[in-house]
């Protein structure tokens, strides 16, 4: 069980563990680079240490030789080999779509499989398109869920205009299209966030921006280069909602990564009324990084929809608890991607915040949200998803006795010491 009292301030500054989505990204593309990558500032989080484990049975030297710190031996796009076990990406989507996209162009067989959320997720989003540019692949209901077998190589480049602004499709099509034959390019509905993209040109890898999408031409080889991870904004938004809510607060949180596709939360958050200071500090491995220093502030009800959506999905649970902080009306629309990540985060976040006493209604693509609400403290439960955890955590700052979280250790997923860094705010 995790406790988190109310309190009556927050004041300090802290870090936050590396970021998720960076982490994961420099250990596959150190992978299958030519030479060796270092990476400091890793996340050593649940989901990035399943990549970690998934890319040793493929045959790469990954060392850690330092709690944040990894030096990875790559093998170059041919050095990978076929494992003989199963590969377990535990709860981690990420891991498991950017892979697929890797071993589309491999000429051997992979069986992946995960963890019980992992099994409800859609993998169809990224087998189908994968299936277009040549790769064989099987599974539960015709490989829409997991465990999934593939058997890559023979790739050709395509054209595919994706459904969902998703950075797992795009990053997954993109990493097939390495390896492909002629150029992959693919288009989404709104943009999604481009880390693959900043890694990859810094890997010495020719990505195209068009109106027509992002695309590369198949063929290229990855250089190894040593990556510094910026601190996670997704966990760094846990924080900031801490310090909004929190009376008399004042946190600032050192070294986040400041990537635009991934600020939308900095956004929503001035515009609901947060006193919110961004510092640029500079730019690690083609992304930008600052400090966020964040008071206690007078919150108001907005609306959040359209193309901030995905520049802030991960953010909407610690949104929502905000929002229950924030005079009048938030509506939240155009998420209904919340969905299909670890749990049903709409009906999650919805029903937990409900138990403390907060006016949610879950639509079909979002909540509404009417504030300001006194809440009153109660046993949430995590639902085994880490932000759902956090989220909770974080109203239990505001609620009146505190909140007890139950099945806590899903925050291992991305936000390691999460107790910790609360409690290093007097
Ligand atoms: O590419 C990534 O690193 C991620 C993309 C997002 O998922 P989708 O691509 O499914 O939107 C996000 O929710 C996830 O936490 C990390
Ligand atoms: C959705 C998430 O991650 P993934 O898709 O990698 O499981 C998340 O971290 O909130």
């Amino acid at each position: 069980m995790l406790r988190m009292e109310k309190r009556d301030k927050l004041r300090g500054t802290v870090s936050v563990p590396g970021d998720k989505s960076i982490s994961h990204r420099a250990v596959m593309f150190g992978a299958v680079a030519q030479g060796m990558t270092q990476v400091d500032g890793f996340l050593p989080g649940a989901d990035c240490l399943s990549t970690i484990q998934c890319f040793r049975q493929l045959g790469v030297n990954i060392q850690r030789v330092g709690p944040t710190s990894l030096h990875i031996e790559g093998r170059g796009w041919d050095g990978l080999t076929e494992p003989d076990t199963v590969l377990d990406v535990g709860n981690s989507g990420t891991t498991i779509r950017l892979m697929m996209g890797l071993l589309a162009g491999r000429p051997f067989h992979t069986i992946v499989t995960g963890d019980e959320s992992i099994g409800r997720r859609p993998m169809d989003r990224v087998v189908q398109p994968l299936r277009l540019m040549g790769a064989t692949l099987d599974g539960r209901s015709d490989a829409s869920f997991t465990p999934l077998s593939i058997r890559g190589g023979g790739l050709k480049g395509i054209s595919y205009q994706s459904p969902v602004a998703s950075a797992q499709v795009k990053s997954c099509l993109l990493l097939a299209g390495l390896q492909a034959e002629g150029r992959t390019q693919v288009k989404e509905p709104s943009p999604s966030r481009d880390h693959t993209e900043r890694m990859l040109n810094a890997f010495g890898v020719k990505v195209d921006q068009s109106p027509d999408g992002v695309s590369v031409e198949g063929g290229q080889v990855l250089q190894a280069r040593d990556v510094q991870v910026p601190g996670d904004i997704s966990s760094a938004a846990f924080l900031m909602v801490a310090a909004l809510i929190t009376p008399d607060s004042c946190v600032t949180i050192q070294h986040v990564g400041l990537n635009p596709t991934r600020t939308g939360i900095l956004d929503i958050l001035t515009k609901m009324g947060g006193d919110i200071q961004v510092a640029p500090t500079g730019e690690w491995c083609g992304e930008p990084v600052g400090d966020i220093t964040v008071s206690y502030s007078a919150l108001k009800g907005v609306e959040v929809s359209g193309e901030v959506i995905p520049r802030l999905i991960d953010e909407i649970p610690v949104l929502a608890v905000a929002a229950t902080q924030a005079e009048g009306r938030t509506v939240i629309r155009d998420a209904a991607e919340l969905k299909v990540k670890e749990t049903d985060r709409i009906a999650m976040t919805a029903g937990e915040l409900r138990k403390l006493g907060a006016q949610v209604e879950e639509t079909d693509d979002g909540m509404i949200i009417e504030g300001k609400t006194a809440l009153i403290g109660d046993q949430c439960d995590s639902h085994g998803d880490h932000r759902i955890g956090m989220a909770m955590a974080v109203a239990g700052l505001v609620a009146k006795g505190g909140v007890t979280v139950e099945r806590p250790e899903a925050i291992d997923v991305s936000f390691p010491g999460f107790e910790a860094v609360f409690s290093r705010l007097s």
